[in-house]
C-alpha cells in the first residue's frame, strides 16, 4: 500500500483485521516464552504492547515477522495464514519491523543507508526519488548527507525507521522506539509514529516509557509471563489494579 494520501481512519479501521495471533506459543528449551497468545489488531490501529522485562514482547514481534517459528498456533495477516511464510515474503506481504538493536551502517551516510534498504524495492532510476520520499516521510531530509557515526542515537533510530519504510509496510512493528532517547527526541519520535499511522500504516509498538505510551496509544495490550494479561484503553490499563501490581506500580518500566 502506498503511504501517500492521508486516509480517513474511520474508513480504514472499520474493524478490518490486519493481524491475528491465534493460540501462539513458543518454547525455548524448557522455557515457554510465549504462551497461548490471542491478539487481534485492526487496520489503522496504533497499538501499544507493554509488560515487565522478559514478558515475551520482543519474541512476539519475532514470531509475527517469522524470525522465530512458533511451537504452536498461527499468525494471520489480512486473513491469510502466514505461519509458515518466510521472513522475506512477510516483508513483501506488508510487515515491517524495527528491532531494538540498531541496524544502521556507521561509516556510511544517511542517504547510503536508506539506499541499501530501498534498492530491494525500487528500480535504480527511481532510487533517488525514493530515498528522498522516505527521508521526508520521517522528517530527516537534513540528515541524509551526514555520516551515521556522527548522528545522535535518536537520529539513528529515525534513519532506521525510514529504512524499514522502504518495503512500504502496511503493518509496522517498532520495538522500543524511544529507548535511550531524551524528551525532545522522544517527542519527535511520537510525531513520526502518529504521522505514519495517520497516513494509513497500522502500528504495534513495544515500550517501557509510559509517557510515550500514554501519548500515542489508542489501545494497549499487557503481556505477563508470556501470556496476554490485560487489554484496553490507556485509561483502563493505568487504572487496572492487577496491571499496577505486576508492572506499573513497580520501578521496572522506568528507564528500563
Ligand atoms: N532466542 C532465545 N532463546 C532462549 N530464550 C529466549 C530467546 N529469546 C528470548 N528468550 C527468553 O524468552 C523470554 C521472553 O523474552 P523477550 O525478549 O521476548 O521479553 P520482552 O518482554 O521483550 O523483555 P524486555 O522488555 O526486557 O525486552 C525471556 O525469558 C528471554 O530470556
Amino acid at each position: 500500500m502506498e503511504l501517500q494520501p492521508t486516509q480517513n481512519k474511520q474508513v480504514t479501521s472499520n474493524h478490518e483485521k490486519i493481524l491475528e495471533l491465534k493460540n501462539l506459543t513458543i518454547d525455548f528449551g524448557g522455557l515457554r516464552a510465549v504462551n497461548n497468545v490471542n491478539l487481534t489488531v485492526n487496520r489503522g490501529e496504533l497499538r501499544g504492547l507493554i509488560g515487565p522485562n522478559g514478558a515475551g514482547k520482543s519474541t512476539i514481534f519475532k514470531l509475527i515477522m517469522g524470525i522465530h517459528s512458533p511451537t504452536a498456533g498461527q499468525v494471520i495477516l489480512k486473513e491469510n495464514d502466514i505461519t509458515k511464510t518466510s521472513t522475506w515474503q512477510r516483508a513483501r506481504l506488508g510487515i515491517g519491523i524495527k528491532m531494538q538493536i540498531p541496524g544502521v551502517f556507521g561509516e556510511l551516510t544517511g542517504y547510503e543507508n536508506i539506499r541499501i534498504a530501498a534498492q530491494n524495492y525500487v528500480v535504480p532510476n527511481e532510487i533517488d526519488e525514493e530515498i528522498n520520499r522516505l527521508a521526508k516521510l520521517v522528517g530527516i531530509e537534513h540528515l541524509l548527507e551526514h555520516e551515521v557515526n556522527n548522528l545522535s542515537h535518536g537520529q539513528q533510530q529515525w534513519l532506521e525507521i525510514a529504512m524499514t519504510l522502504s518495503s512500504k509496510p502496511e503493518l509496522l512493528l517498532l520495538d522500543e522506539p524511544v529507548a535511550g532517547m531524551g524528551p525532545e527526541e522522544t517527542a519527535f519520535t511520537a510525531e513520526i509514529v502518529q504521522r505514519l499511522n495517520k497516513n494509513g500504516v497500522s502500528i504495534i509498538f513495544i515500550d517501557h516509557d509510559m509517557e510515550f505510551v500514554r501519548k500515542i496509544s489508542e489501545r494497549v495490550t499487557v503481556l505477563h509471563q508470556g501470556a496476554t494479561f490485560a487489554e484496553g484503553s490507556i485509561a483502563e490499563i493505568e487504572s487496572n489494579q492487577e496491571v499496577i501490581e505486576i508492572y506499573l506500580g513497580s520501578d521496572v518500566y522506568e528507564g528500563a
